[in-house]
């Protein structure tokens, strides 16, 4: 239907509310955030979420062994080596290059990720094949961390594709704790939306925070709000807000998502 948006629920408590109802369908999101601020765990909710709701899905492990990843998702209570099995779960392995026994078992393997165009035809074949419709690549600023200028031109390439095959996608982009922007201009223009997640000390205790910096298809809230991680994964409070007094944040009752 024309002029009609249809969004993706991420499934994440609370996260939702703050995009009226969802990521708009085929956009790539861009989750920035310092060391340890939960990019992983939220981009994984989100996958299981649309597989438990009948949406395959593809992770693209560029940080971590897929072993140690089916095994955190494990202990979140997110079991996908069901949804492996039936073919609507894929693990893109760019970790391992195929190197030891366990990499042996993964069935997409990219051998050398500095070969941009083997990662996309790997992708594009664990996509076609599991009909995805979910897409996160863990994380995006692996793929050019050496080579900072070629940036744009990756992202371009990637979004091209998954959005050519419909998916609507999480590229996780790591930042370092001062740094202010979401992963370099290249990057941030290209991509449609954007979401950071912090660690702030507050009164001598580590607060989580987000905001949501831009999202290309819908409104969507503007206030940075705090969030927890939990034994279930994340859980957004969108009627709080946290606030920053001079170089401080405060958290504080109200300010609902509604407005
Ligand atoms: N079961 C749990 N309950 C509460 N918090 C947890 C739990 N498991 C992990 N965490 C928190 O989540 C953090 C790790 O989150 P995650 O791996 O998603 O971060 P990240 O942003 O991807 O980090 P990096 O960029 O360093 O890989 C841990 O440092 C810890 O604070």
């Amino acid at each position: 239907m024309s002029g009609v948006i249809e969004k993706v629920k991420t499934g994440i408590p609370g996260f939702d509310d703050l995009l009226y109802g969802g990521i708009p369908k085929r956009n790539i999101v861009l989750l920035s955030g310092g060391p340890g601020t939960g990019k992983t765990i939220f981009s994984q909710q989100y996958l299981y979420y649309g597989l438990v709701n009948g949406e395959p899905a593809v992770l693209v492990a560029l940080e971590e062994h897929p072993v140690q990843i089916r095994r955190n998702m494990a202990s979140f209570g997110w079991d996908v080596r069901r949804f492996e099995e039936e073919g609507k779960f894929a693990i893109v392995d760019a970790f391992t290059g195929g190197i030891g026994e366990a990499a042996k078992r993964e069935r997409y393997v990219v051998k050398s990720v500095d070969d941009v165009s083997e990662l996309i035809d790997v992708v594009r074949q664990a996509i076609r094949e599991s009909k995805a419709e979910r897409v996160v690549i863990d994380s995006v600023s692996t793929l050019y961390l050496t080579k900072p200028a070629m940036a744009r031109g990756v992202l371009m390439q990637l979004k091209r594709v998954l959005a050519g095959l419909g998916a609507t996608s999480i590229f996780v982009s790591q930042v370092s704790v001062t740094e202010r922007g979401f992963g370099g201009p290249g990057v941030e223009h290209a991509v449609d939306g954007i979401v950071r997640l912090d660690l702030d000390e507050v009164d001598g205790e580590l607060v989580r925070s987000l905001v949501i910096w831009k999202m290309r298809g819908t409104k969507h809230d503007m206030r940075r709000r705090p969030f927890d991680i939990t034994d279930k994964g994340v859980v957004v409070y969108s009627n709080k807000v946290v606030k920053l007094k001079g170089i401080f944040y405060r958290v504080e009752e109200g300010g609902s998502s509604e407005q």
